[in-house]
């Protein structure tokens, strides 16, 4: 394992898992079943990706205990948990943590966007596929800056990130998807994935996720859980 380089809002670390685990997880994304999805950020010019069900854990206790879960998920959970200065600190700030398996064909790519909201306090994603060529595209780019304190200004999505990224003094860090790459990004910082070029040979493959805080039930929300556990349905809906 290797860290390779830091910014302010991102860390990235290279030969991450030993082969053996990155074998072992290499092997479920290869069972599990993907299916296409439409980008969330920009249908019309990002393509489709293909993606696995995700699955969501804990966040504070071990989640290959005894499920038989790839030792790669707590691997990347204890790793998460080791940063607070980028997801802040666990049990406090985040409680949960998920696992998503991704793939980006030749031609695909996903626009600017910030994975704010959610509760989340920040991404991971750590490459899996077997090769990249440096020439293949699809690098991950991160504006390393502080969200504006006045927000984005008016627009749609699209555009008010186009105008942070166009407006910023720093500039976005390329960061080649090289296989057992991890990259943990806090919340709120642009970044997106450069179009896969189409002479890439096979998939851009990643295990991604979420790191955030279990919203806080309000009482009446609680109350409601209660009732319906109860069996009191009706009260569920008042
Ligand atoms: O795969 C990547 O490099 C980043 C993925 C991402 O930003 C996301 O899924 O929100
Ligand atoms: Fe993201």
């Amino acid at each position: 394992m290797l860290v390779r380089q830091g910014g302010d809002r991102f860390l990235v670390i290279d030969d991450f898992l030993d082969d053996e685990t990155l074998g072992e997880v290499r092997k479920l994304m290869a069972r599990s079943t993907v299916s296409q999805v439409d980008s969330v950020i920009y249908p019309d010019t990002d393509g489709f990706a293909y993606r696995s069900k995700g699955t969501v854990f804990d966040g504070t206790a071990d989640v290959d205990r005894g499920t038989g879960r790839p030792k790669a998920y707590e691997l990347i959970r204890r790793r998460v948990a080791a940063e607070p200065e980028i997801f802040g600190a666990v049990g406090e700030d985040w409680d949960r943590i998920g696992f998503t398996f991704w793939q980006y064909p030749a031609g695909s790519r996903l626009s600017w966007h910030n994975d704010t909201g959610g509760g989340r306090t920040g991404e991971f994603i750590l490459f899996l596929h077997e090769t990249w060529k440096t020439s293949w595209g699809g690098e991950l780019m991160i504006l390393d800056e502080e969200p504006p304190q006045d927000g984005d200004g008016d627009g749609d999505f699209v555009s008010r990130m186009e105008k942070r990224v166009r407006r910023s003094a720093a500039h976005p860090t390329a960061i080649v998807p090289l296989p057992n790459r991890l990259v943990l990004v806090k919340a709120g910082t642009v970044h997106q994935i450069n179009r896969v070029d189409p002479t890439a040979d096979g998939r851009r493959c990643t295990l991604t996720g979420f790191v955030s805080k279990k919203p806080r039930q309000s009482s009446s929300e609680v109350r409601n859980a209660l009732l319906e556990l109860a069996g009191d349905t009706a009260g569920s809906r008042t």
